[in-house]
């Protein structure tokens, strides 16, 4: 018989939250409408503030700390009723491995432990098991099903986590087999994402994509009541299986749909003001940087340091889920803007990789692509491959110019790292926690920004001083500007855009 391949590593702390799955449909419709994430996210581990201000945390984990709950002693101040509703969530994560290796499906499986962390349940064990596909009925075989209810009631387990997305059935069968709650991988990245969203366009977009994972679910709670309504004892049944009547559900399905044409209709809105903004980005040439790549590699760390923007920096998978654009200035005096994106991760649902669409479409439009590696990882080469695969479906990062920002090399085997670099070539090893690398990154940057290539001499009238200073941001002087009696005569080179804002206002 095939054996369990148990993860050796110990893999988590507590932490603390409420529910992740909801009990019934009715339920799941109300968390999302609130906006309320179904799990809690904290991090009362990470303090340090080297890497710029977290102003963001705290508004992010005011709700959610719970240190002291079990002995009831040492409980914050301002901690209100929600916290009676809290529930530890102790899980079980489950995966199976077919055609990948033994070491990628572990990888997957640490990988899908870091992301329930970052929900804030504690991860009590992890099991892989080793079968082509996966049971049409029950995801693992009814066997496995049952000898991981053991394992669930031995180790007084809630919740079980299944590494991939689960057919609505195979997530109910495996429901009534375990005892206890399963979610998918999916739902566990939605959770997240739910917490995280702060922008009115992302929580728009995240509570879209909730909706559009739940609607096709619904059926299964029903179909779940009328198999107890035909004389099933509800005993064994887990609690997620349970749900309203027929009637019910097709209320729900329908507030749904006007729920999710409301939030496309709203999101349609919010797209041209960003749309406006990036073309007056655009027009002005001013050059632009997006930082990207796999999620906690350190891409807001990064934006801090480089910027001294006060972005959220936190050891928690997706803590950045809004576009952050700073301005900067080349050692030049040249202006160009830095933006951080959404982290990367395998398996992104799809429902989020089109709700995130126009996130990463910034990143398309950048002049420069800083892709970031976390180079202390396991599996940097892998990670880059699964930020590269995402790229492709963004139209235009082709043509934008890529540095490979090797991350927390404080962190990383110096072998490793020398490995990293000449395996890309333009990369550059940095860490934020000592500065090492972040000149040379600095310059990298500054080199693959486009330059000014148009010789221009020129007398811009008084009148439109705002030029002038849009020559010493994008442009660069050749000679020292002369105060004449008609305006103020240039000597530099400029952009084309520049050029023929300067040609407009010199015509007349
Ligand atoms: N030791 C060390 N830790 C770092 C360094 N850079 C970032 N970190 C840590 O790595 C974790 C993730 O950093 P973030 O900057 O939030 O990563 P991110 O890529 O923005 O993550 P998401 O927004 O969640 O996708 C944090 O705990 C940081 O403190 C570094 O150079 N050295
Ligand atoms: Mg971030």
């Amino acid at each position: 018989m095939r054996k369990w391949i148990r993860l050796k590593e110990h893999m988590t702390q507590s932490q603390h939250n409420t529910p992740a799955s909801p009990a019934t449909a009715h339920g799941a419709v109300a968390d999302i409408r609130s906006g309320r994430g179904t799990a809690l996210q904290a991090d009362p581990a990470y303090f340090g503030d080297w890497a710029g201000d977290s102003f963001q945390r705290d508004e992010r984990t005011a709700l959610q700390r719970v240190e002291g709950l079990e002995t009831g002693a040492e409980r914050e101040e301002g901690v209100d009723i929600e916290y009676r509703q809290v529930r530890l969530e102790r899980v079980v994560l489950v995966g199976i491995w077919g055609d990948s290796t033994q070491s990628q499906a572990e990888d997957s499986l640490r990988e899908l432990a870091a992301l329930a962390e970052t929900a804030g349940s504690e991860v009590l064990d992890g099991l892989i098991q080793h079968r082509d596909t996966p049971d049409p009925s029950t995801y693992l075989g009814k066997g496995k099903a049952h000898e991981l209810a053991d394992l669930v009631a031995t180790l007084s387990a809630d919740t079980v986590i299944v590494d991939s997305e689960l057919a609505p059935s195979q997530r109910r069968a495996l429901e009534d087999v375990v005892g206890v709650k399963v979610i998918d991988r999916t739902a566990l990245i939605l959770d997240i994402f739910a917490r995280h969203a702060k922008s009115r366009e992302g929580k728009a977009q995240v509570e879209l994509a909730q909706l559009e994972y739940l609607l096709p679910r619904l059926r299964g709670w029903g179909e779940s009541m009328s198999r107890q309504a035909g004389g099933r004892v509800a005993g064994g049944a887990g609690i997620g299986s349970r749900g309203p009547g027929e009637t019910q559900i097709e209320l729900d399905r329908r507030r749904i749909r006007t729920r999710m044409a409301k939030l496309r209709r709203d999101i349609a809105k919010m797209g041209p003001a960003r749309e406006q903004q990036r073309s007056e980005r655009r027009r002005t040439g001013v050059p632009s940087v997006a930082v990207v790549g796999y999620t906690n590699a350190g891409k807001s760390s990064l934006l801090n340091k480089l910027t001294g923007a006060g972005v959220l920096v936190e050891n928690a998978l997706f803590a950045t889920l809004d576009p952050t654009v700073r301005r900067v200035k080349t050692s030049e005096g040249r202006e160009y803007t830095m933006s951080d994106t959404v982290g990367f991760v395998r398996q992104l649902p799809t429902q989020l990789v089109e709700a995130f669409r126009s996130t990463l479409e910034e990143a398309g439009e950048a002049d420069v692509l800083l892709h970031v590696v976390d180079s202390s990882h396991e599996d940097p080469v892998g990670q880059v491959e699964a930020v590269h695969e995402v790229l492709r479906e963004v139209p235009g990062t082709a043509e934008a110019r890529e540095i490979i920002v090797l991350s927390k090399s404080d962190l990383a085997d110096p072998v490793d790292l020398a490995a990293l670099r000449s395996r890309f070539p333009r990369s550059v090893a940095v860490s934020c926690l000592t500065g090492e690398g972040l000149g040379e990154l600095r310059s990298t940057i500054e080199e693959a920004l486009p330059h000014p290539t148009i010789e221009m001499t020129t007398v811009i009238p008084y009148t439109d001083g705002s030029l002038l200073s849009r020559i010493h941001d994008a442009g660069k002087l050749l000679e020292p500007v002369q105060y004449r009696e008609e305006g103020t005569w240039v000597h530099a080179l400029v952009t084309q855009e520049l050029e023929s804002a300067l040609r407009e206002a010199t015509a007349q």
